[in-house]
């Protein structure tokens, strides 16, 4: 696997190996994995699954909302499948907070610590201090997706360092749409695509709220226009000069006089 990614040039440190795995997203007309990986990969994500439901009891069914195999080195490299430099595991970080709908995470780190590379701990900034966990090939370690579990990754050195990180919900969401079930990070773009899209759709309805209100402030003025002609007019009737004549009778007969 190194052999063969080691000539893909790369951006940033960390990587993404393969495309999503999602019970609707479960194909490989969808993904282009070979149908015998998928179905292990399916397998190992149950039996995460299991793992998760059994150390940390979620009160209802898990649903697996993102899946990332990822290999972050250092020094950075550039290429297509490079990861947002600005989203490294490296910076601390909740999981939740980038896409609200991870409630547990787990990762299941494929290489060791100090065998395929140096440092490159998950280092948990707990409220009491640091927990400090070097990875050991095969440990899976899970945990709740919120702010309570602020963490981040101490950059490796000398050697690639590969885990399959893995997002589980619960509640109500439903399925994440495959389209937005890219990655985790695949998830965050589509995340901040849709809230693009949705600004857009709020200026949209902000610009057509204004024109209604310029519309109906055009309709008011016109109006208002329309009755100060009318009323203009009527005081123009009203300066007509009538001739006003007065009517005396007296001992010379009746007078008439106009003015
Ligand atoms: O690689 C790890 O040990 C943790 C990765 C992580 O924090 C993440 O993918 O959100
Ligand atoms: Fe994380």
């Amino acid at each position: 696997m190194r052999a063969r990614h080691s000539d893909i040039p790369h951006r940033g440190a960390e990587v993404s190996l393969v495309l999503p795995l999602h019970q609707t997203c479960h194909s490989t007309k969808r993904t282009g994995i070979p149908a015998e990986v998928m179905d292990f990969a399916w397998s190992l994500l149950r039996r995460v699954e299991g793992a998760i439901l059994e150390a940390l009891m979620p009160s209802t069914p898990l649903e697996l909302r993102g899946a990332l195999l990822r290999r972050v080195q250092l020094p950075a490299l550039t290429g297509h499948q490079q990861m947002m430099p600005s989203h490294d595991s490296f910076a601390a970080h909740a999981d939740r907070a980038t896409v609200a709908a991870y409630h547990y995470s787990a990762v299941l780190y494929l290489d060791e610590a100090g065998k395929d590379f140096e440092d490159g701990e998950l280092l948990f900034m707990d409220r009491d201090g640091d927990l400090r966990l070097a990875p050991k090939s095969g440990q899976l370690v899970a945990f709740t997706s919120g702010l309570e579990n602020l963490h981040r990754v101490v950059p490796p050195h000398g050697g690639p360092r590969y885990v399959l990180a893995m997002w589980f919900g619960t509640g109500p969401n439903g399925p994440i749409p495959c389209d937005e079930l890219t990655s985790g990070f695949g998830a965050h773009v589509e995340k901040q695509r849709s809230t693009s899209e949705g600004q857009v759709t709020e200026i949209a309805i902000a610009m057509i709220i204004a024109m209604v209100f310029i519309i109906a402030l055009a309709a008011e003025l016109l109006r208002s226009l329309c009755t100060a002609a009318r009323y203009y007019m009527q005081s123009q009737k009203a300066m007509v000069k009538v001739p006003i004549c007065s009517h005396t009778s007296g001992m010379f007969g009746d007078h008439k006089q106009c003015a």
